[in-house]
């Protein structure tokens, strides 16, 4: 007993009755993870998932795999907070914060002047008798606001304790997703920018000079694009289907490259061409190659915020997705990501909605992050040249940002 007693890390058996909890600090920071069942609530009144396909039991099988496979436990399990309202207004209006941040619950509580402040016709009535801003983007009005607020929260402080290296990196298993939230619109399952408010809280408070937000999922970040439209500190790269704007949102054009002095900060893989061929791993490691890697080494973040949505994997219907990118390739381009920033890599759920394909790739993303060998990629794919419409896309962003990036002017030499 008298040598346990002397290591206090030892749980006794308690023969004595005296047990040594002193937790040993974790001397190496590992994975966070931020997740909260609150964040399960958010549901259209009418509870037809099939008509609202963003819904609680994309998150519960995420979080069910990494528990099961015991990714959770080898993870540090980050206390869950919601985003306060100052918080929220880093990158929206007042208005929005407190129009989509507000329960009925609480609505009581607001200032009179500020409730008679919100746009009446900020709801419509669904043809299933729920509300919302739109179809997709449905209003609960007891659990859509601290759903969203909770997202904001765990991204924010998985963001901030990665760059304060308390955690080596992190992974935000949130709903609803953030993306395309602009600062006064919420659209697209979307409500605040998680994303990017936790960016502009770690240049605010943290002082981080220069930030990377990659953005994989398949539809264009909008939001995120706006918000840090005119400012050359944070770099917004977005790889996702286009086809010259008839895919959802219809933004994200090659030629959109930032204005003012954040001319050059924002950069648009495009993808278009339809689904003639699919666009699978090889054009994404193409353009990892030749655009992704070489911007991002030029730029060299002090952190790096991913925009992880994993529509573009197989599973995916045409109506979202339509692409075939493999799990494996998610973890492949985490592993990249990994290689800038000193490690300093946060990664953030968006969209997807098969479920085996958004599972495996979460799991493929959190063993990459927690320094595990990736799985291989296919040897077809590895060996598959991009198809032609990929290669054109690829050669109209060397076009439009190599005046902005050296690395890119050497390419056309
Ligand atoms: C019933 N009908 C069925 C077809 C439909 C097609 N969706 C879209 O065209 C669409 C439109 C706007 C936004 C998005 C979208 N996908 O991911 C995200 C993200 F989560 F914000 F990243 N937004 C997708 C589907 N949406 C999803 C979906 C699933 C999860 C998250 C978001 C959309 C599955 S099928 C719309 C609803
Ligand atoms: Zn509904
Ligand atoms: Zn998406």
């Amino acid at each position: 007993l008298s040598r346990a007693l002397s290591s206090p890390v030892v749980h006794l058996g308690a023969p004595d009755g005296v047990t040594l909890s002193r937790r040993r600090a974790s001397s190496t920071p590992t994975t966070g993870l931020a997740y909260d069942n609150q964040m399960l609530k958010h549901a259209c009144v009418c509870g037809n998932n099939s008509l609202h396909p963003e819904h609680a039991g994309r998150l519960q099988s995420i979080w069910s795999r990494l528990l099961e496979t015991g990714l959770v436990s080898r993870c540090d399990r980050l206390r869950p907070r919601k985003a306060t309202t100052m918080e929220l207004q880093t990158c929206h209006s007042e208005t929005h914060a407190l129009l989509y941040g507000t329960s009925s619950l609480n609505r009581h509580k607001m200032e009179l002047s500020k409730l008679n402040a919100l746009p009446v016709t900020a709801f419509v009535r669904l043809h299933c008798g729920g509300i919302g801003v739109d179809t997709d983007t449905t209003w609960n009005e007891i659990y859509t606001a601290p759903a969203a607020r909770m997202a904001v929260g765990c991204t924010v402080d998985l963001a901030v304790r990665t760059w304060t290296g308390d955690i080596r990196n992190g992974f935000a298993i949130v709903r609803p997703p953030g993306h395309h939230a602009e600062a006064q619109q919420a659209m697209g399952f979307c409500y605040f920018n998680s994303v990017a408010i936790a960016a502009r809280i770690l240049q605010r408070d943290y002082r981080v000079h220069k930030i990377l937000i990659f953005d994989w999922d398949v539809h264009h970040g909008n939001g995120t694009q706006e918000i840090f439209y005119d400012d050359p500190r944070v770099l917004v790269i977005s790889m996702h289907r286009h086809d010259d704007g008839n895919f959802f949102p219809g933004t994200g054009s090659t030629g959109e490259c930032g204005a003012g002095a954040g001319l050059g900060y924002n950069v648009n893989i495009a993808w278009s061409g339809g689904l003639n061929p699919p666009l699978g791993d090889a054009e994404y490691l193409a353009a990892f190659r030749s655009v992704i890697m070489p911007i991002a080494r030029e730029f060299g973040p002090d952190i790096v915020l991913i925009s992880a949505g994993f529509d573009a994997t197989d599973g995916h219907s045409p109506p979202l997705g339509g692409y075939r990118v493999s799990p494996a390739c998610f973890g492949y381009m985490t592993r990249q990501m990994m290689q800038l920033a000193r490690g300093r890599v946060v990664l953030a759920l968006e969209g997807g909605y098969d479920l085996p394909s958004i599972c495996d790739s979460a799991e493929e993303c959190v063993r990459v992050l927690l320094g595990d060998q990736p799985s291989p990629l296919s040897p077809v794919e590895l060996g598959r040249v991009a198809c032609g419409n990929a290669v054109l896309a690829l050669q109209k962003v060397i076009a439009a940002q190599a005046p902005h990036w050296q690395c890119l002017q050497d390419a056309n030499k």
